[in-house]
């Protein structure tokens, strides 16, 4: 059996796709998270990995530290790790060129959009305000231009009428718990690469909404 694909985890928040990916390596012996970093020291992400026994760092921003100086640290936190994969689960900092070139085709992020609709913050109340009637979570490698990486699974919800954009980001969490894993299960299957900045899943190209099965 394969060595099982070692995990890290960067969070900002709550942590409930860390939750989600957590339990989902219970189901799937090909991954373990590893470690936990935090740019937050109040992130309750840290205490979910407390309590699944998983190691966790901080890395806290200077006042006056520039982006990159910032990533210098951050980078040597990660690679303490010697992660096979570096998932992005509500990590709320914008990474330098650098530090995403480290891990390029091995770093992915869920985001709260069908992208390419919304990149960036704010994303459920964007929706809500431009009148879609749909809107969804998107998981992507990363790539140093934000949010703008191959997509490789997107999950969709409908927008109620009337519905804020709390009621609506809570139906866009179910979905991300649902997808994430399962994209941390093709990764550490092997299954899932990326190559001159296209997805990939068992060798045939992932399309621009990501994969859909026939
Ligand atoms: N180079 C990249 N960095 C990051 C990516 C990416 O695709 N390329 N994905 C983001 C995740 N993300 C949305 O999914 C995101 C995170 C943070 C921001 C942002 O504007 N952050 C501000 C601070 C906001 C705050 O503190 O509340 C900032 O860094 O100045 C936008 C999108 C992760 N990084
Ligand atoms: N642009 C990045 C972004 O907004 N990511 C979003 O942050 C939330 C984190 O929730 P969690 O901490 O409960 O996993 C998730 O909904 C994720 O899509």
């Amino acid at each position: 059996m394969s060595q099982s694909c070692r995990v890290v985890v960067l969070i900002s928040g709550s942590g409930s796709n860390l939750q989600a990916i957590i339990d989902g390596c219970d189901d799937n012996l090909n991954a373990n998270v590893v470690g936990v970093i935090s740019n937050k020291p109040d992130a309750y992400g840290l205490i979910r990995a407390h309590h699944s026994e998983i190691d966790t760092s901080c890395v806290i921003a200077y006042k006056n530290e520039t982006r990159s100086e910032y990533d210098a640290r951050l980078l040597a936190a990660v690679e303490k790790y010697q992660p096979d994969l570096v998932v992005l689960a509500g990590f709320m900092r914008i990474l330098t060129d650098d530090f995403v070139s480290r891990f390029l085709g091995k770093m992915i992020n869920i985001h709260p959009s069908l992208l390419p609709k919304y990149t960036g913050l704010h994303t459920h109340q964007r929706a809500i305000d431009a009148g879609d009637n749909e809107h969804g979570a998107s998981v992507h490698f990363v790539i140093p231009e934000l949010d703008s990486g191959p997509v490789i699974l997107q999950a969709k919800v409908p927008v109620y009428a009337g519905e804020d954009a709390a009621e609506l980001a809570e139906r866009v969490h179910e979905q991300e718990h649902a997808i994430y894993p399962l994209v941390v299960k093709w990764f550490s299957l092997g299954r899932l690469t990326m190559s001159d900045g296209k997805a990939y899943l068992d060798g045939e190209l992932i399309g621009p909404s990501g994969y859909a099965p026939d």
